[in-house]
């Protein structure tokens, strides 16, 4: 039998800058090479907040955001075979068809086959799934988690274990995997001096991963000192609020006591400020600093390029560097193995009509990961 249109509730972002509202959304059955799941739980991450701000210069409003999810799926199109019905997936904001020239280049996790539809809020065919009011509705990054039922491209969503639990494994979405990806990827780190600036879900998950491969001095630095104890509890050894350095920059003091600088730095506050001054505590010759962090519109990052002459390199990463259907499994097994911890990122929980409480939770200043129940 062939799937059905669903009337279900979802959070519209109507517009920048204001609330969302929970309503009923109409979301249509999936096109051949679609999936539709029942999302269960959905983190709320940085990124929905700065793409509601009205920050994202690729943001489409009214939209359904949310990109941080776990779920069921619901039902397939004709021509999807590494999903089946009643599987737990994740869906990918970072797709992977396995055959673009990206995919296939062994240098990136930055898929093409679907991302310029995606940053247009369009499935791949131009067209969307959502309709609110008798009126179309945009996704965002090819997830829109904040719908309980939701359609994403067959190449944006793996299947996981059934025994990760979902109200967990949903912060494999995003921003656990991009700190944990972004550190462990880096080919040096085992003995490396290390410096994370924002220790929020996506800079705790780069200490995780530091610590996991082998750093031997990894520096939090937070402008909250709320955050020394996560930072610690996973593997930093340090801890710095750059606001009780006097005299001094934060990359200055970071150099004098790393004996010339650190070997890896990573931003992880979206701040173009910060990202300077992460690059600048890089060590001579060598020490490379990685953005994680998304800075808002119209910013820019600025350095002296005599920082790049002499040696420091410059670089990013989106989701960690992980390719989400051939890793993200894997990562999820670390989970359930206890190699990886998921669970104290969870510290907040709302249900779906409170979903906008959420977004002050993010703010609050003792917020990790605030997961919203979609039931
Ligand atoms: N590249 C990618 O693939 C991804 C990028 N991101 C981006 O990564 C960034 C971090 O995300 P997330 O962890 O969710 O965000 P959080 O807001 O949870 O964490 C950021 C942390 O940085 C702190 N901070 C703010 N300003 C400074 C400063 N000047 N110096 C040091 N610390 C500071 C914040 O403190 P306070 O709480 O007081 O504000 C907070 O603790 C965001 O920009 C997000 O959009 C997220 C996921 C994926
Ligand atoms: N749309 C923005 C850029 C937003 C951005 O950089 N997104 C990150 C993921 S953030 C997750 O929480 C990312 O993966 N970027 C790579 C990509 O292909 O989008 C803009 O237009 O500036
Ligand atoms: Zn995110
Ligand atoms: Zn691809």
């Amino acid at each position: 039998m062939s799937a059905q249109i669903i009337t279900c509730k979802a959070a519209i972002a109507w517009e920048a800058g204001k609330d969302l509202v929970v309503e009923d959304i109409q979301v249509l059955p999936p096109g051949p090479d679609e999936v539709r799941i029942k999302v269960d739980y959905t983190g709320v991450c940085h990124t929905d907040a700065y793409t509601l701000g009205g920050h994202d210069s690729e943001g489409k409003f009214p939209c359904v955001l949310g990109h941080e999810g776990g779920g069921t799926v619901e039902s397939v199109g004709d021509n999807v075979t590494d999903v089946k019905v009643g599987d737990h997936v994740i869906p990918l904001y970072t797709a992977e068809c396995k055959d673009c020239k990206f995919c296939k280049s062994g240098k990136t996790n930055l898929c093409q086959a679907v991302r310029a539809t995606q940053g247009q809020g369009v499935m791949p065919d131009g067209t969307v799934r959502f309709k609110c009011r008798g009126q179309d509705v945009y996704h965002f990054m090819g997830c829109s988690t904040f719908s309980q039922y939701t359609v994403v491209s067959k190449f944006s969503v793996v299947s996981i274990a059934k025994e990760a639990n979902l109200e967990k494994a949903c912060l494999l979405g995003c921003g656990i995997t991009t700190g944990y990806g972004a550190a462990t990827k880096q080919r040096y780190i085992q003995g490396a001096q290390v410096a994370i600036f924002g220790v929020g879900c996506v800079g705790l998950a780069a200490i995780q991963g530091a610590r996991a491969a082998g750093a031997t001095r990894i520096i939090a630095i937070d402008t909250n000192s709320k955050k020394k104890s996560h930072a610690i509890h996973h593997g930093a050894t340090d801890f710095i609020n750059p606001l009780e350095i006097k005299d001094k920059s934060i990359q200055e003091h970071l150099v004098e006591i790393t004996d010339g600088g650190l070997d890896y730095t990573f931003d992880c506050t979206g701040n173009v400020k910060v990202m300077r001054s992460a690059l600048e505590a890089c060590h001579k010759g060598w020490g490379e600093s990685i953005i994680i962090g998304v800075a808002p519109a119209g910013t820019e990052i600025a350095t002296r390029p005599f920082q790049l002459v002499t040696g420091r390199v410059w670089k990013g990463s989106a989701y960690g560097g992980v390719k989400g259907r051939t890793e993200l499994p894997g990562i999820v097994l670390d989970y359930l193995n206890k190699k990886l911890d998921v669970d104290t990122f969870h510290t907040h929980s709302r249900s779906l009509k409170d979903i906008n409480e959420a977004f002050h939770d993010m703010h609050g200043g003792d917020c990790i990961r605030c997961v919203v129940n979609m039931k």
